[in-house]
């Protein structure tokens, strides 16, 4: 178990406490009565995404999809690879994309068949996707047969040329209207259009704009009246109520991207939590916290 930087907070959620875990076995003799007992604890949480993993199936193909089961799997698993694989961080320097984009956004296989369940028990016929990255949801939302078309938006003109020929070799192109633009722009045009509301959103975009995505969905006719939203990371991190540890008071110490990735935590944890406050609070929704990989809120219309 490598010890990580105390000042970083790894990852998503499954991986802050097995990662904390680690750097205080990393300082504990194996003789020490607190040894047993936390890495115990470190199996727990580390073991429990992947268990929950593979005890769920693998990505729901249909049958008579049209395109061979094989391929289709081929397909996902070129696709995670190739997240995992590109240097992203390279891509913003050289100017081919707009932000800086990284494999963490991945919702990932696991949370991939999470929403595919929840697509098919609804029977959700059209599907909104604000956040789309290297849209391995909007195919896993595309091949639920019930589902006949997913409107994906995504600020990042670079995803076309990644996303769409992965779309077209498993079969659901046809399926998938990609839009390129900031969400809330992409809503009101969607609005204007006359567009008629989808029975479920997934929510998984700038951390910032999510309040204004529901206010925006729910109040503008966007939601069916028996529709769900899905929003995602909606624990971030855990940084809500466990907040990291202090940094050293002289921050001439701390490096610089320590300090540029605590404020960008900061300001997700605080857009999460006022997202949080607001559709709890609301008159007119009712929410279910699921404690899914970062955290996935249900949010209905009160019955
Ligand atoms: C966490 S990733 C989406 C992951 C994807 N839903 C999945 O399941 O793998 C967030 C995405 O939101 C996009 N994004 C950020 N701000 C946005 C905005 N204002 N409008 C539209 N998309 C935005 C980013 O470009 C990025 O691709």
């Amino acid at each position: 178990m490598a010890p990580s930087n105390p000042l970083l907070v790894p990852g998503l959620l499954p991986a802050r406490a097995p990662t904390l875990l680690s750097t205080a076995l990393s300082h504990l003799s194996p003789s020490s009565p607190a040894h047993a007992p936390l890495l115990e604890a470190h199996t727990l949480t580390a073991q429990l995404e992947p268990y929950a993993e593979k005890y769920s199936s693998s990505l729901i193909v249909p049958r008579g999809h049209g395109v061979e089961e094989s391929e289709v799997r081929g397909v996902w698993e070129e696709v995670l690879r190739k997240t995992e694989e590109t240097d992203w961080v390279g891509l913003k320097e050289r100017g081919e994309t707009r932000y800086q984009l990284g494999a963490v956004m991945c919702s990932g296989a696991y949370e991939a068949v999470v929403l595919q369940t929840f697509a098919a028990m609804m029977r959700a016929e059209k599907v909104l996707e604000i956040g789309v990255f290297t849209g391995t949801a909007t195919l896993a939302l595309a091949l639920v047969p019930c589902v006949k078309q997913v409107i994906a938006l995504d600020i990042e003109p670079y995803l076309s040329t990644f996303n769409e020929p992965f779309w077209t070799r498993a079969g659901v192109s046809h399926k998938i209207d990609f839009r390129v633009a900031p969400a809330l722009e992409t809503l009101d045009k969607l609005k204007n259009e006359g567009y008629e509301g989808f029975d479920l959103v997934f929510i998984d975009a700038d951390k910032e704009g999510y309040r204004e995505y529901v206010r925006k969905v729910v109040e503008e006719g966007l939601l069916k009246e028996d529709g769900v939203i899905l929003a995602d990371n909606t624990m971030y991190k855990g940084l809500a109520w466990a907040p990291p540890a202090p940094l050293p008071e002289d921050e001439f110490t701390v490096p610089a991207d320590v300090l540029a990735r605590r404020k960008f935590e900061a300001d997700n944890t605080k857009g999460v939590h006022e997202f949080n406050e607001y559709v709890r609070n609301h008159p007119d929704l009712q929410v279910a916290m699921l404690p899914i990989r970062d955290g996935i809120t249900v949010i209905r219309r009160r019955m």
